[in-house]
């Protein structure tokens, strides 16, 4: 996106958060931090702050205190990082499937990075830090979390397909993320008198 453009977006956006959300591998990490910078925004990874606040880092922490643990941290970390404006903010992929997350991410914009499981499989195939994917079939264990999720990720306020350059890939998510606020703004000029 030209600078011009993306400046005109982050005024419009008025500090309102940017959350990535989307299955494992999809880009989150990597597209937001790319994100933040062309929106002179800061950069939070919820992974990050978790591993932060427990001292450890995630497969410890499954290890320790079970997924149930892992996940108490994330609405924690997630309702904390909601409570500031203009951050772009990578979640981690299960984020969606607890219901009380949703009453702080529906504050901001909510972005689905789509990306097929074949994808998926090829840039995660030998990951050892993300507990969910290990000792199993990486191939049925993506499918399996995909059916659990699909219906949840699509509850975001725009998807973008995220397959291709990190570069193309943000500028898309830009782009889209502009049509949602302008139809935001155009639905509150309908609204004025
Ligand atoms: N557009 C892309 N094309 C190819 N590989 C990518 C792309 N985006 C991210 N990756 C790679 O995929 C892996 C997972 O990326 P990451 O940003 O950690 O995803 P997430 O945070 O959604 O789990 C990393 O190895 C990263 O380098
Ligand atoms: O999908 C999930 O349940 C998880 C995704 C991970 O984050 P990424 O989506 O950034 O890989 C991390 O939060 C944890 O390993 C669990
Ligand atoms: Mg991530």
């Amino acid at each position: 996106m030209a600078p011009d453009l993306s400046t005109r977006l982050t005024a419009d956006l008025k500090g309102t958060n940017i959350y990535l959300v989307g299955m494992m591998g999809t880009g989150k990490t990597t597209v937001g931090k790319q994100l933040a910078q062309q929106l002179g925004y800061r950069f939070l990874d919820t992974d990050e702050l978790i591993e932060q606040a427990a001292g450890q880092p995630i497969p410890d922490i499954f290890a320790e205190s079970g997924e149930a643990g892992f996940r108490a941290l994330e609405t924690q970390v997630l309702s904390q990082v909601s409570a500031y404006t203009r951050l772009v903010i990578a979640t981690g992929g299960g984020i969606v499937i607890e219901q009380m997350n949703w009453s702080y991410l529906q504050y901001g914009v909510v972005v689905w990075l789509d990306v097929p499981v074949p994808e998926l499989m090829n840039r995660l195939r030998g990951d050892r830090s993300r507990p969910l994917l290990q000792d199993t079939d990486l191939k049925d264990r993506l499918e399996t979390l995909w059916q659990q999720r699909a219906n949840r990720y699509r509850q975001a306020d725009v998807q973008v397909q995220a397959v291709g350059g990190v570069g193309a890939i943000a500028a898309q998510v830009l782009e889209a993320i502009g049509a949602v606020v302008k139809s935001d703004r155009a639905g509150v000029r309908e609204a004025s008198p």
